[in-house]
């Protein structure tokens, strides 16, 4: 007897392009949301862009209610929850980069309210995921949750900002390529499910970013354009797998011992791209497909060394070597990678040993 099932969670307006900061109340009203918001936020985007949401809203006679999180985390969360019980919040708004969206992403789904996303930076593909990642002791959670019922990308606001949390984007993307491997991998040897629709949306997505990487450059809007859609486009195939496993395999958990090690030293997607080309390596050899990853990174503005991000390389090659601990997640890291072996690797691709 068949008796499998599944539940796709999807946003239900993809809204992208011009000055739609402006549409955020009238992409409310289509959801049939009504009532008080409250605007999960961090303080940059706040400013950029939260007043003029709020805004809208005060025009229409409601009166939104703020908070300001500065942090991912689980007390972040309870923080937001405590500010939705006060103001007695019918919806939320997440406005932001990656912290502030995810924060709201899992609030909204422990209050059972529906969720909007703003964001602020083209600089993560978590802007219409059912994930949050964060942080908490000596792991870190993936947590599900429900995705945004619509997003708001606006181009004008995303372009303007620094290029680098656009560059951040892309290479979360290209992150992709070695996600997908990792996935195929843990599938193989440990019966992980794979979902082929996932595994080719996710892996299609970072090809198509890097065919068009001669379109994504600094003050062009277009730029913005593409890459919000490549970022959706991934967010999907998490939401279709049911877990970040398309775009999130060894290099995310490189990324996250290095939020540890080294936090706030760089972006989230600048270090998933850097730790990639590693990964690759492992997975496919010294004439393997890493000089692609970096050519990729590279051509699209992103770092492709340790030194670009800002870290040392005895502490990127702390990470590699205990990125295995993190999360009961199998990757080509297996049950950890010896600590010569990691310094050959970063030192072969060129990610430690510069200048
Ligand atoms: N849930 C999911 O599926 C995913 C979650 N993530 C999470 O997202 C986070 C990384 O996202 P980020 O956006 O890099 O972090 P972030 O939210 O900390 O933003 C990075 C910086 O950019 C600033 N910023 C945002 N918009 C700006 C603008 N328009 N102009 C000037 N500054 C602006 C912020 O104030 C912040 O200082 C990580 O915690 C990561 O784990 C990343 C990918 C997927
Ligand atoms: O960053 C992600 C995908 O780009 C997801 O991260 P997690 O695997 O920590 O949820
Ligand atoms: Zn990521």
């Amino acid at each position: 007897m068949f008796e499998k099932s599944t539940w796709i969670r999807l946003p239900r307006n993809v809204v992208v392009g011009h000055g739609v900061l402006g549409r955020v109340r009238e992409a409310v009203d289509d959801l049939y949301l009504d009532g008080t918001p409250l605007l999960v936020t961090s303080p940059t985007p706040y400013e950029l862009a939260g007043e003029r949401v709020a805004t809208q809203f005060e025009a229409a006679g409601v009166e939104p209610e703020t908070t300001v999180v500065e942090e991912a985390s689980f007390g972040a969360v309870e923080q937001v929850m405590a500010a939705a019980g006060e103001a007695d919040a019918d919806f939320l708004i997440g406005i932001g980069g990656g912290k502030p969206i995810d924060i709201a992403k899992m609030a909204a789904d422990e209050l059972d309210l529906a969720l909007v996303s703003v964001p602020t930076a083209a600089s993560h593909d978590g802007i219409v995921s059912g994930r949050g990642s964060v942080p908490e002791g000596d792991t870190r959670h993936s947590v599900a949750a429900d995705p945004p019922l619509a997003v708001v990308a606006d181009t004008e606001l995303l372009s303007a900002a620094p290029w680098r949390l656009t560059t951040a984007g892309c290479a979360d993307i290209i992150s992709n390529y070695t996600a997908v491997k990792d996935w195929q991998l843990a599938h193989r040897l440990k019966n992980v499910e794979y979902s082929e629709y996932a595994g080719a949306l996710s892996q299609m997505t970072a090809e198509m970013l890097v065919e068009r990487a001669d379109s994504i450059k600094r003050g062009l809007e277009e730029s913005a354009w593409i890459v919000v859609k490549a970022l959706v486009s991934s967010g999907v195939a998490m939401s279709i797998a049911g877990s970040s496993r398309p775009a999130s395999g060894a290099e995310h958990l490189i990324s996250h011992q290095l939020d540890r090690i080294a936090p706030g030293t760089a972006l989230h997607g600048h270090q998933v791209g850097v730790a990639s080309v590693v990964t690759e390596y492992l997975h496919s050899g010294t004439d393997g497909e890493w000089r692609s990853v970096r050519a990729a990174l590279e051509s699209l503005g992103a770092p492709t060394d340790a030194a670009e991000l800002g870290i040392e390389d005895g502490a990127f090659l702390e990470a590699v070597t205990t990125a295995h601990t993190i999360r009961n997640r199998y990757t080509i890291l297996g049950d950890g990678v010896d600590e010569r072996a990691a310094r050959e690797a970063a030192t072969v691709t060129g990610v430690i040993g510069g200048d």
